[in-house]
Protein backbone atom coordinates (compact mmCIF):
# COMPACT_ATOMS: atom_id res chain seq x y z
CA UNK A 1 0.00 0.00 0.00
CA UNK A 2 0.97 3.47 -0.37
CA UNK A 3 3.59 5.46 1.54
CA UNK A 4 2.60 9.61 1.54
CA UNK A 5 4.94 11.93 3.08
CA UNK A 6 3.13 15.59 3.47
CA UNK A 7 4.99 17.86 1.75
CA UNK A 8 3.70 20.88 3.07
CA UNK A 9 6.11 23.67 4.02
CA UNK A 10 4.48 24.36 7.57
CA UNK A 11 4.66 21.02 8.50
CA UNK A 12 8.46 20.66 7.48
CA UNK A 13 9.42 23.86 9.78
CA UNK A 14 7.22 22.80 12.33
CA UNK A 15 8.77 19.26 12.29
CA UNK A 16 12.04 21.48 12.63
CA UNK A 17 10.86 23.14 15.71
CA UNK A 18 10.66 19.90 17.41
CA UNK A 19 13.93 18.10 16.23
CA UNK A 20 15.64 20.93 18.06
CA UNK A 21 17.19 19.46 21.25
CA UNK A 22 16.57 22.88 23.15
CA UNK A 23 12.94 22.98 22.59
CA UNK A 24 10.47 22.96 25.25
CA UNK A 25 8.68 20.11 26.59
CA UNK A 26 5.40 23.11 26.00
CA UNK A 27 6.62 23.56 22.62
CA UNK A 28 7.05 20.41 21.75
CA UNK A 29 3.49 19.68 22.44
CA UNK A 30 2.31 22.48 20.76
CA UNK A 31 4.18 21.65 17.51
CA UNK A 32 3.12 17.93 17.60
CA UNK A 33 -0.87 18.84 17.62
CA UNK A 34 -0.21 21.46 14.98
CA UNK A 35 1.60 19.14 12.78
CA UNK A 36 -1.36 16.33 13.42
CA UNK A 37 -3.49 19.06 12.59
CA UNK A 38 -2.38 19.73 9.08
CA UNK A 39 -1.70 16.01 8.27
CA UNK A 40 -5.53 15.61 9.34
CA UNK A 41 -6.47 18.38 6.94
CA UNK A 42 -4.30 16.42 4.47
CA UNK A 43 -4.95 12.93 4.54
CA UNK A 44 -9.35 13.59 5.17
CA UNK A 45 -8.86 15.25 1.39
CA UNK A 46 -10.50 12.51 -0.14
CA UNK A 47 -12.49 10.93 2.32
CA UNK A 48 -16.17 9.72 1.09
CA UNK A 49 -18.91 12.38 1.23
CA UNK A 50 -22.85 11.74 1.20
CA UNK A 51 -25.56 14.22 0.35
CA UNK A 52 -27.67 15.28 2.89
CA UNK A 53 -31.10 17.80 2.22
CA UNK A 54 -30.98 20.82 4.47
CA UNK A 55 -32.45 24.22 4.64
CA UNK A 56 -30.16 27.43 4.02
CA UNK A 57 -31.75 30.52 5.50
CA UNK A 58 -33.06 30.63 1.69
CA UNK A 59 -34.17 27.77 0.74
CA UNK A 60 -33.82 23.69 1.02
CA UNK A 61 -30.28 22.09 -0.64
CA UNK A 62 -28.39 19.35 -1.18
CA UNK A 63 -25.00 19.51 0.56
CA UNK A 64 -22.51 17.05 1.36
CA UNK A 65 -21.45 15.52 4.66
CA UNK A 66 -18.57 12.97 6.12
CA UNK A 67 -20.29 9.61 4.96
CA UNK A 68 -18.05 7.95 7.27
CA UNK A 69 -17.55 8.01 11.26
CA UNK A 70 -13.72 8.68 12.09
CA UNK A 71 -12.29 7.34 15.40
CA UNK A 72 -8.29 8.30 16.15
CA UNK A 73 -6.91 5.28 18.28
CA UNK A 74 -3.45 6.55 19.73
CA UNK A 75 -0.64 4.31 20.25
CA UNK A 76 0.42 5.81 24.24
CA UNK A 77 2.23 7.50 25.10
CA UNK A 78 3.73 9.63 22.31
CA UNK A 79 0.39 9.16 19.98
CA UNK A 80 -1.55 11.08 22.39
CA UNK A 81 0.77 14.09 21.65
CA UNK A 82 -1.68 13.81 18.29
CA UNK A 83 -5.59 13.96 19.43
CA UNK A 84 -6.12 17.42 20.15
CA UNK A 85 -4.75 18.65 17.10
CA UNK A 86 -6.38 15.88 14.73
CA UNK A 87 -9.55 16.65 16.44
CA UNK A 88 -9.48 20.08 16.12
CA UNK A 89 -9.73 19.20 12.39
CA UNK A 90 -12.45 16.82 13.11
CA UNK A 91 -14.02 17.20 16.23
CA UNK A 92 -16.91 14.38 15.66
CA UNK A 93 -14.06 12.11 15.70
CA UNK A 94 -14.46 9.31 18.63
CA UNK A 95 -11.11 8.07 20.21
CA UNK A 96 -9.66 4.46 20.99
CA UNK A 97 -6.78 3.77 23.09
CA UNK A 98 -3.88 1.10 22.27
CA UNK A 99 -1.24 1.18 25.26
CA UNK A 100 1.93 -0.31 23.90
CA UNK A 101 5.14 -0.10 25.11
CA UNK A 102 8.72 -0.97 23.75
CA UNK A 103 11.22 -3.14 25.34
CA UNK A 104 14.27 -0.98 25.83
CA UNK A 105 16.40 -4.75 25.43
CA UNK A 106 14.80 -6.57 22.54
CA UNK A 107 12.78 -3.84 21.15
CA UNK A 108 9.31 -5.63 20.84
CA UNK A 109 6.19 -3.70 21.54
CA UNK A 110 4.09 -5.17 25.12
CA UNK A 111 0.17 -4.35 25.16
CA UNK A 112 -1.24 -3.26 28.25
CA UNK A 113 -3.99 -1.60 27.57
CA UNK A 114 -6.85 -1.45 24.67
CA UNK A 115 -10.22 0.46 24.52
CA UNK A 116 -12.64 1.38 21.56
CA UNK A 117 -15.39 3.00 20.77
CA UNK A 118 -18.01 0.23 19.98
CA UNK A 119 -18.70 2.09 16.51
CA UNK A 120 -14.58 1.17 15.82
CA UNK A 121 -15.02 -1.56 13.53
CA UNK A 122 -17.28 0.50 10.44
CA UNK A 123 -15.39 3.68 11.06
CA UNK A 124 -12.16 5.28 9.34
CA UNK A 125 -9.50 4.51 11.57
CA UNK A 126 -6.31 7.15 12.29
CA UNK A 127 -4.05 4.92 13.92
CA UNK A 128 -1.44 7.71 15.30
CA UNK A 129 1.91 7.57 16.46
CA UNK A 130 4.86 9.86 16.05
CA UNK A 131 7.41 7.44 16.00
CA UNK A 132 7.83 4.43 13.19
CA UNK A 133 11.23 3.04 14.46
CA UNK A 134 11.01 -1.16 14.14
CA UNK A 135 7.59 -0.62 13.00
CA UNK A 136 7.17 -3.43 15.84
CA UNK A 137 4.44 -1.20 17.61
CA UNK A 138 2.16 0.29 15.03
CA UNK A 139 2.03 -3.30 13.41
CA UNK A 140 1.24 -5.07 16.55
CA UNK A 141 -1.44 -1.90 17.12
CA UNK A 142 -3.01 -2.92 13.73
CA UNK A 143 -3.02 -6.45 14.42
CA UNK A 144 -5.53 -5.53 17.30
CA UNK A 145 -7.66 -2.91 15.09
CA UNK A 146 -7.79 -6.10 12.92
CA UNK A 147 -8.95 -8.58 15.63
CA UNK A 148 -11.77 -5.89 16.61
CA UNK A 149 -13.21 -6.33 12.92
CA UNK A 150 -11.80 -2.82 11.42
CA UNK A 151 -11.54 -2.74 7.77
CA UNK A 152 -10.16 0.70 7.39
CA UNK A 153 -7.01 1.53 8.79
CA UNK A 154 -5.05 4.44 8.49
CA UNK A 155 -1.22 4.58 9.82
CA UNK A 156 -0.47 8.55 10.56
CA UNK A 157 3.03 9.37 12.15
CA UNK A 158 5.41 12.12 12.09
CA UNK A 159 8.68 10.89 11.66
CA UNK A 160 9.68 7.63 10.07
CA UNK A 161 12.38 4.82 9.65
CA UNK A 162 12.86 2.69 6.29
CA UNK A 163 12.75 -0.18 8.28
CA UNK A 164 9.59 0.54 9.78
CA UNK A 165 7.89 1.45 6.91
CA UNK A 166 8.72 -2.00 5.20
CA UNK A 167 7.22 -3.79 7.94
CA UNK A 168 4.20 -2.25 8.10
CA UNK A 169 4.29 -2.55 4.19
CA UNK A 170 5.12 -6.41 5.20
CA UNK A 171 2.54 -7.12 7.81
CA UNK A 172 -0.18 -5.36 6.47
CA UNK A 173 0.23 -4.23 2.97
CA UNK A 174 -3.65 -2.52 2.71
CA UNK A 175 -3.36 0.20 5.53
CA UNK A 176 -1.63 3.23 3.89
CA UNK A 177 1.18 5.27 5.72
CA UNK A 178 1.13 9.31 6.01
CA UNK A 179 3.95 10.60 7.11
CA UNK A 180 5.51 13.83 7.95
CA UNK A 181 8.61 12.70 7.16
CA UNK A 182 10.75 9.90 6.29
CA UNK A 183 14.05 9.62 8.22
CA UNK A 184 17.73 7.67 7.25
CA UNK A 185 17.51 5.08 9.40
CA UNK A 186 17.73 3.47 13.08
CA UNK A 187 20.73 3.45 15.14
CA UNK A 188 21.96 0.29 16.99
CA UNK A 189 20.07 1.32 20.01
CA UNK A 190 16.76 1.40 17.70
CA UNK A 191 16.07 5.66 17.60
CA UNK A 192 15.10 7.19 14.64
CA UNK A 193 18.14 8.80 13.06
CA UNK A 194 18.12 12.27 12.73
CA UNK A 195 14.82 11.50 14.70
CA UNK A 196 13.94 13.93 17.60
CA UNK A 197 14.62 11.51 20.40
CA UNK A 198 12.25 9.89 22.70
CA UNK A 199 8.50 11.43 21.61
CA UNK A 200 6.69 10.21 24.71
CA UNK A 201 9.43 11.71 27.29
CA UNK A 202 9.76 15.02 25.29
CA UNK A 203 5.89 15.25 24.85
CA UNK A 204 5.74 14.32 28.54
CA UNK A 205 8.33 16.35 30.31
CA UNK A 206 9.71 12.32 31.41
CA UNK A 207 13.66 11.85 31.97
O1 LIG B 1 8.42 1.17 15.74
P1 LIG B 1 8.86 0.73 17.11
O2 LIG B 1 10.25 0.19 17.11
O3 LIG B 1 7.89 -0.20 17.76
O4 LIG B 1 8.98 2.05 18.00
C1 LIG B 1 8.04 3.05 18.01
C2 LIG B 1 7.34 3.13 19.34
O5 LIG B 1 8.27 3.58 20.35
C3 LIG B 1 7.70 4.70 21.00
O6 LIG B 1 6.93 4.32 22.10
P2 LIG B 1 7.60 3.84 23.50
O7 LIG B 1 7.78 2.36 23.52
O8 LIG B 1 8.81 4.67 23.76
O9 LIG B 1 6.46 4.15 24.52
P3 LIG B 1 6.02 5.57 25.11
O10 LIG B 1 5.28 6.29 24.02
O11 LIG B 1 5.17 5.22 26.25
O12 LIG B 1 7.28 6.31 25.50
C4 LIG B 1 6.85 5.34 19.93
O13 LIG B 1 5.90 6.23 20.42
C5 LIG B 1 6.24 4.15 19.25
O14 LIG B 1 5.06 3.67 19.87
O1 LIG C 1 13.48 7.45 17.63
C1 LIG C 1 12.57 6.92 18.30
C2 LIG C 1 12.25 5.55 18.18
C3 LIG C 1 11.23 5.04 18.93
N1 LIG C 1 10.58 5.85 19.78
C4 LIG C 1 10.86 7.16 19.91
O2 LIG C 1 10.23 7.87 20.69
N2 LIG C 1 11.85 7.66 19.17
MG1 LIG D 1 9.06 6.33 24.72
Amino acid sequence: MSVTVLNHSLIKHKLTNIRKTQTTTKDFYQNVNEIAGLMAYEITRDFPLKPVEIETPICKSVQYELANEVVIVPILRAGLGMVDGIRSMIPTAKVGFIGLYRDEETLEPHEYYAKFPETVKNSIVLLVDPMLATGGSASSAITMLKKRGCKDIRYVGLVAAPEGVRTLQKDHPDVPIYLAALDEKLNENGYIVPGLGDCGDRLFGTR
